[in-house]
């Protein structure tokens, strides 16, 4: 499924936190969404979840705006791994990722031999099958974190959004995740902030900077240490590492440059010699 937003923008209390941002995410593509801390990345995931209705600009998946789409139709096209969803209850981790069948399900159809083998199914690929009859609350972080993405996969979406999904994970399952994600037939948008993970699992990169799409490409444009410094704020090179996957060096921070949206600082007035304030 194609997902392509088109001058769109967020606001709250006055604030700009996603503007005139213009992507298009083919079918099968797996896209990263990079940038640094508030720079707008969970925001515009929501808008174009359809969990947020933007501002300004249309959110549209194969072409057809989803503006008017009941949240049931959304979810049947999309699945949204959120930042830290909490699932406060008593369930299992079984049924923790049946949740993933609920836009399917209706009044007259109970949850039936086909919703349990979806969930089988995405319990095994994330590596829970031994978990499923476990109490949710017993979980570690990394493990809720693979059955939130695990309810994801049930849901059978033609697309999935994930916002940062490996924060809890350990290595492993980090690659094994993003593998996961590449792998798919499913569109993918993934929100990280490990710009090497980011390069050597994803098509494409997307790079945010104070709520505006700032680049566009495959990750070795992307990634550049002018780009890098300037948005990131750090001084880094690129370049192939042992394996010839391009991977990010990391030298130190650079000095804060002034952000274009931003009014210039100030310049310090001098006291004079005699002021008397
Ligand atoms: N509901 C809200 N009310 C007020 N400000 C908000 C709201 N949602 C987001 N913001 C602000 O918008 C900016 C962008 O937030 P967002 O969570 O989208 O950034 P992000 O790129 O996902 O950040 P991070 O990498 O830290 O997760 C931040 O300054 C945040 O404080």
């Amino acid at each position: 499924m194609r997902i392509t937003a088109e001058g769109l923008g967020w606001s709250v209390a006055g604030k700009r936190v996603v503007a005139d941002v213009n992507l298009d995410v083919a079918p099968g593509e797996t896209v990263g969404l990079i940038g640094p801390n508030g720079s707008g990345k969970s925001s515009l995931l929501r808008c174009l979840a359809g969990l947020r209705a933007p501002t300004t600009g249309t959110v549209a998946y194969d072409r057809e705006p989803i503006r008017r789409w009941s949240t049931r139709r959304v979810a049947r096209h999309v699945a949204f791994v959120e930042q830290a969803t909490e699932t406060e209850s008593d369930l299992r981790v079984a049924d923790v990722v049946g949740l993933g069948r609920t836009p399917f399900g209706d009044r007259w159809r109970g949850f039936g031999a086909d919703d349990r083998a979806v969930v089988d199914a995405a319990l095994a690929r994330l590596g829970l099958t031994e978990l499923r009859e476990r109490p949710w609350k017993a979980l570690s972080g990394g493990e809720r974190q693979r059955a939130h993405i695990a309810r994801a996969l049930a849901q059978q979406p033609y697309a999935i959004l994930l916002d940062e999904p490996t924060n809890h994970l350990d290595v492993k399952h980090q690659l094994e995740l993003l593998a996961l994600l590449a792998d798919t037939d499913q569109t993918v948008l993934v929100a990280l902030h490990d710009l090497s993970l980011a390069a050597r699992h994803c098509d494409r990169l997307l790079l945010m900077h104070g709520g505006r799409l700032v680049a566009d490409g495959p990750p070795k444009d992307v990634l550049t240490p002018r780009l890098l410094a300037e948005v990131f704020e750090v001084d880094a090179e690129t370049g192939p590492d042992a394996l010839g996957n391009l991977t990010v060096t990391y030298r130190g921070v650079v000095a804060a440059p002034a952000h274009p949206d931003l009014p210039p600082a100030p310049t310090p007035v001098q006291k004079r010699h005699g002021d008397l304030s």
